[in-house]
């Protein structure tokens, strides 16, 4: 692992660190801010991952986590959005597709296969080079992402019982199977059968009968992909009748940038602290 920057910030260290990365097939750059409490214990890991054209950079610089999760003592993890390099397939026209838009998913088809490895990354790949380089409680985790990154989020929540304490989300993408921002990449990514598609949907594995007991969701009125491409009322649909909670914010005014998510990050990470 290399050490590309370190700074201290509210008594911890905000770092940014790269790697060879064998499930994406290339360098990877991630940010991790390691809270003051880490001198004394391990601290819970909260992963962040980010929307479509983000690099680990975006939240780092504007989404103001950085005071409460020392308050906290949250570590607190955000990873690339793709696999990055001159070598690994992009799309020049579609920022739904290629780099800076990895879909938190194992791409099955070529060219994307070799490198396009994002679930695998996240759930895998990145947890083990955490635990081995920080002061990380990793019985401690939860989850949490934008747009994309919520959908990432979500479907990780529910696809691996057991390992987050906690999820919620940022005007996620809830329905990438029904929504035209994502099915460009699905199809890129993970070809045309509907099933295999549904396995990276929140609400279509909810349908199937994925559980996590509880999800928060904050979302802007002011939106402009809300109608298009995020629908959260298709997951509060999903929930009705099951035993998962969700809490779900409806802001007036609000839009999809990072100052929505500054506004309400301190409200995510208390949520987090409470359950991890
Ligand atoms: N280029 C697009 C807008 C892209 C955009 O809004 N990206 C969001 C995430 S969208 C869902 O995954 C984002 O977080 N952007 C980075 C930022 O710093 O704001 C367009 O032109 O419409």
């Amino acid at each position: 692992m290399n050490i590309l920057s370190e700074n201290t910030a509210f008594g911890g260290m905000q770092g940014v660190f790269s790697h060879d990365s064998e499930a994406c097939n290339c360098e990877m750059t991630f940010a991790v801010f390691v809270p003051p409490q880490a001198t004394e214990r391990p601290c819970p890991v909260l992963w962040y991952l980010s929307g479509l054209t983000c690099t680990h950079a975006n939240v780092m610089e504007k989404g103001e986590y950085r005071r409460m999760a020392a308050e906290l003592g949250l570590i607190i993890v955000c990873p690339d959005t793709s696999p990055r390099g001159k070598d690994v397939p992009d799309s020049l026209t579609n920022w739904q597709l290629g780099q800076g838009a990895g879909f938190y998913v194992d791409a099955t088809e070529s060219p994307y296969a070799l490198n396009y490895q994002m679930e695998t990354y996240i759930t895998k790949e990145l947890p083990a080079l955490i635990a081995g380089s920080f002061r990380a409680d990793m019985d401690r985790q939860g989850i949490f992402g934008h747009s994309m990154g919520g959908h990432g989020a979500m479907t990780f929540a529910l696809k691996y019982p057991g390992r987050y304490k906690s999820c919620s989300a940022f005007a996620p993408i809830v329905s990438p199977t029904t929504s035209p921002w994502a099915q460009g990449a699905f199809e890129k990514y993970l070809g045309t059968d509907p099933d295999v598609w549904r396995k990276h949907d929140a609400c279509a594995l909810v349908a199937a009968g994925a559980r996590f007991p509880e999800f928060l969701i904050d979302q802007g009125t002011a939106d402009g992909f809300l109608e298009e491409g995020l629908k959260p009322w298709l997951f509060e649909a999903a929930v009705k009748d099951t035993d998962i909670a969700l809490t779900l914010r409806m802001h007036e005014r609000y839009d999809h940038s990072y100052y929505f998510i500054s506004t309400f990050m301190d409200d995510h990470l208390r949520w987090h602290a409470e359950r991890v």
